[in-house]
């Protein structure tokens, strides 16, 4: 699916709105069923990645060079990506246009926004995200992480770059921790670009061993960890290692490839559990225009089912929608279950009541609204404390907010789970601790200023929903979970 063109920016698209009066066909209990069956018996498992890492470290080019070895990248787009990029000076960027789309992202050889593709193999689908390294586009890449089950980390080899990608302020570092906080479990290491290093097996390994430890007390299980060794841009081990070039890295190297360790052969990646029976949660990570359809969102289910022809209601706000149709994997499905990476095709709204960050639901089982809330946060490796009433950016899926710790409730020691200190002062690194957050006013209401309410949700309640990430100019501070709608 070709998502390079579309509108992710929160602006509204032209207003279109066809009405056609739509009716589920399917019963929910034959649905719940089906997809229990699919889901967790014999067929097909889904699993989506997002490509996480430094800037340049060459995920694009990996996934693209992936793509074309699974024979998903035709030799027609190869070679126009090839003549496109050399005559813009760009020829190393080749690979990464089979997945950075727009021009922009071409001329600047970097990806800014999500890339979106899906292969598969005999028991796996696959849908992975490319998900941008440059620091001025974290936002974009929380939208990928909280949309995927498990991340395939790229370093760079070359001497001084891993390095830089890992040193503090790199985001090596800081995408692990988002990814985990957005709770992925499970990490594959692609270290790339050991043809710069004349394919050294001591090199490969000293990344290994600086990595290994940051990965688990980053909270990635050792058995939930790999790291395998590639050269992307010229196909090396990703697929196989039968060719000449592959010959270096033979002489020392005998493990799984990329693919192997994708496909679970090392069953290092666990499709996980999604739970079908809870009430339909869907946050919008793009609102785009369909030909002939009208409004069309994609996103990520986080928690239940949806099908053709429910009525669904867009939180915040009073609008409703249809679903007209279901677009999964390059086909179009009757119905899509919790954890399938989607696009919503949507009629009787004005596309500019949907936008980025809303969540759709059934219309009886509302998302509540809060403005202020109760949250366990982890604070992260930050040179400034936290204080009561610090002024944040509040990210819940693609929305970001303004809003401020209004109250630092206590520290919690992190083993235990024991409370350390009720009502401390500041919040510094590494500190485990509840707090009350509030949104910040947004919205003038006569002659005082309201904050609207976003649709969040305990913790408790559907653990996608109930996640949440904070920043604070430009770098993410701490990461938690909600506990409690205050407000
Ligand atoms: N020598 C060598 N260069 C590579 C390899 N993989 C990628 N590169 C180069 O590294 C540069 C960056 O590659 P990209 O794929 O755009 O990197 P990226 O991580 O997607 O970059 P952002 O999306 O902007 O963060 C390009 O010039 C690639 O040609 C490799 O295996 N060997």
């Amino acid at each position: 699916m070709d998502m390079s063109g579309l509108n992710l920016n929160d602006k509204p698209v032209e207003a279109e709105i066809i009405e056609e009066p739509l009716k589920t066909s399917v019963s929910r209990e034959k649905i719940l069923e089906e997809a229990k069956h699919i889901l967790y018996a014999n067929e097909k498992k889904g699993i989506s990645i997002v490509v996480i890492g430094h800037v340049d470290a060459g995920k694009s080019t990996l996934m693209g060079r992936l793509l074309y070895e699974l024979g998903r990248l035709d030799e027609k787009t190869k070679r126009s990506n090839e003549r496109g990029s050399d005559k813009i000076g760009k020829s190393s960027f080749s690979w990464a246009w089979g997945l950075d789309g727009t021009t922009e992202e071409r001329e600047r050889g970097i990806t800014m926004d999500i890339a979106l593709q899906s292969f598969q193999t005999p028991h796996r689908q696959f849908t992975v995200l490319d998900a941008p390294g440059h620091k001025d586009f974290i936002p974009n890449m929380i939208s990928g992480a909280s949309q995927a089950d498990s991340a395939l980390l790229v370093v760079d080899s070359t001497t001084g770059e891993f390095e830089s990608g890992f040193q503090r302020g790199g985001q090596t570092r800081e995408h692990l921790l988002l990814v985990r906080s957005l709770g992925v479990s499970q990490v594959i290491v692609a270290i790339n670009k050991l043809d710069q290093v004349a394919w050294s097996r001591s090199r490969f390994e000293e990344i290994c061993t600086t990595l290994r430890p940051f990965l688990i007390q980053s909270g990635f299980h050792p058995s939930k960890s790999a790291f395998v060794p590639v050269g992307a841009m010229q196909g090396v081990n990703l697929v196989g290692r039968d060719d000449a070039l592959s010959a270096d890295l033979s002489q020392w190297y005998n493990g799984p490839t990329l693919v192997d360790l994708l496909v679970g052969l090392s069953d290092k990646l666990i499709p996980p559990v999604r739970d079908l029976t809870c009430p339909m949660r869907f946050p919008i990570s793009n609102v785009f225009k369909q030909q002939n359809v009208g409004a069309a969102v994609s996103g990520r289910l986080c928690g239940g089912i949806v099908q053709v022809g429910e009525k669904l209601r867009v939180l915040p706000g009073d609008e409703t929608a249809v679903v007209k149709s279901i677009e999964f994997e390059e086909g179009f499905v009757p119905w899509a279950a919790s954890g399938s990476n989607v696009v919503l095709n949507l009629t009787s709204i004005d596309p500019v009541n949907l936008s980025v960050g809303s969540i759709l639901c059934p219309q009886t089982d509302l998302v509540p609204l809060a403005t202020t809330f109760t949250a366990k946060i982890i604070v992260f490796d930050i040179a400034v404390p936290i204080m009561a009433g610090s002024s944040v950016e509040l990210f819940h899926h693609s929305r970001d907010v303004p809003a401020s710790t209004v109250k630092l409730l206590s520290t919690i020691d992190r083993a235990s789970g024991e409370v350390l200190k009720t009502n401390p002062r500041v919040l510094g690194k590494g500190t485990s601790a509840e707090v009350q957050i509030a949104l910040r006013n947004t919205q003038v209401s006569g002659a005082a200023a309201v904050a609207r309410g976003i649709p969040l949700e305990t913790f408790r309640n559907n653990k996608e929903m109930g996640r949440i990430l904070i920043r604070r100019g430009g770098e993410t501070i701490a990461a938690g979970v909600v506990l409690e709608i205050n407000g």
